[in-house]
């Protein structure tokens, strides 16, 4: 997507170079910078400070932070080791394991002194996948928004609510839930985006409103808490989230705050729709809530705010008296059964086990 009129990925490689370039989130929307990731000790720190975050992004990363780890030692001792650590780095995006998990297969059989271009080849490719699934999923979603404009004649823009940010700086490209807004934006939908704020990081307040901003899309923010009340009044016709991961039974695991969201659609009639690829879904797994571990985040989080100074500066203020304790669980599950339907890249799955198996039959 383009930044300033300059076409960007949220991470890429600069021709055959061991290291990669990401946008840094943390300074968003206040200052666009870049940052180079030379090792894997840099992707950890860039995975855990959430420079790069959402799902597939932190995926791609971990593929990346392998590659360079077995450029500066291809043993299989330092395989495992750099395995284990990018996979602790953030532990509930289940994109993560499963982009280690495609490096270290790539690379098992492969001797040592072929094992970083192998591991950089692989990574690569699913740097180009992740823009191609999406851009495909993002095809599937856009039905539904035609669906909904169509049924109201045309006459009204149709209104959105999202969580958190699944957009292009989530992914490589395009994005989960927001590409679906790209996708019918570009082809002449009109659209108006609810977005949430996504206490405590903020990330709906801070980079979706920048990314739609940038593109064009309508959008106005609301603070969490609003979403019910507009879903009352009529003023939501969809809710579209991303997922940071999926169980086999279709239960979602996404941004904390999600599942409020989900029982405020379900009182009202208002769909609720998941959009994630495929290597969002953890097929290991059924029970979303008992089996997926929820990352437990600072507490400054919560209590601390970040925002920019009139001179410009970034800043971290405090919200609270001072040594408040918080507690910041980074994600919650939303049961299968809130859920209207999962956009992936094969189309739109009922939010079940035989749903779901009926578009990944190879699964079964
Ligand atoms: C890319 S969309 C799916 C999710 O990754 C997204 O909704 C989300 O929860 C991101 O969380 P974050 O903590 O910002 O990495």
């Amino acid at each position: 997507m383009k930044v300033d009129g300059v076409a960007y990925r949220s991470i890429w490689r600069e021709g055959e170079a061991a290291s990669v370039v990401v946008v840094d989130q943390t300074l968003l929307p206040h200052r666009f910078e870049t940052l180079r990731l030379e090792n894997v000790a840099d992707a950890i720190d860039a995975i855990k400070r959430m420079v790069v975050r959402g799902a597939p992004l932190i995926g791609v990363t971990g593929a990346y932070g392998l590659a360079m780890a077995l450029h500066d030692d291809p043993s299989d001792d330092n395989l495992a080791a750099a395995f284990a650590a990018l996979n602790a780095a953030r532990p509930t995006a289940v994109n993560l394991r499963w982009a280690l998990e495609i490096v270290r297969d790539a690379v098992a059989a492969v001797p040592p002194g072929a094992r970083a271009a192998a591991a950089f080849a692989t990574a690569d490719r699913l740097h180009a996948e992740d823009i191609a699934t999406n851009g495909t999923m993002a095809a599937h979603g856009a039905r539904l928004i035609r669906e909904i404009w169509e049924a109201n004649g045309r006459s009204r823009p149709v209104n959105i609510l999202t969580h958190c940010n699944t957009g292009w700086i989530a992914c490589v490209d395009w994005g989960t839930a927001l590409g679906v807004v790209y996708h019918a934006h570009d082809s002449g939908i009109p659209v108006h985006v609810w977005v949430d704020e996504t206490r405590p990081r903020n990330q709906g307040a801070s980079l979706t409103t920048w990314e739609l901003g940038s593109h064009g899309v309508p959008h106005t923010l609301i603070a969490d808490n609003a979403g019910g009340h507009l879903m009352q009044h009529g003023a939501v016709d969809i809710c579209l989230v991303g997922a940071d991961r999926v169980t086999a039974h279709g239960d979602a695991c996404n941004k904390i705050g999600t599942y409020l969201k989900a029982l405020a659609a379900r009182d009202n009639n208002v769909p609720f729709y998941v959009v994630m690829p495929s290597s969002t879904i953890d097929w290991r797994i059924g029970d979303g809530v008992k089996e997926i571990e929820i990352e437990e985040r600072a507490s400054d989080e919560v209590t601390h705010i970040a925002g920019v100074a009139g001179d410009g500066t970034i800043v971290k203020v405090r919200l609270t008296p001072k040594g408040t304790r918080a507690a910041n669980p980074a994600f919650d599950v939303t049961p299968a059964r809130l859920l209207t339907g999962l956009v992936t890249e094969r189309g739109v799955a009922k939010a079940s086990r035989d749903g779901m198996l009926a578009l990944f039959p190879e699964r079964a």
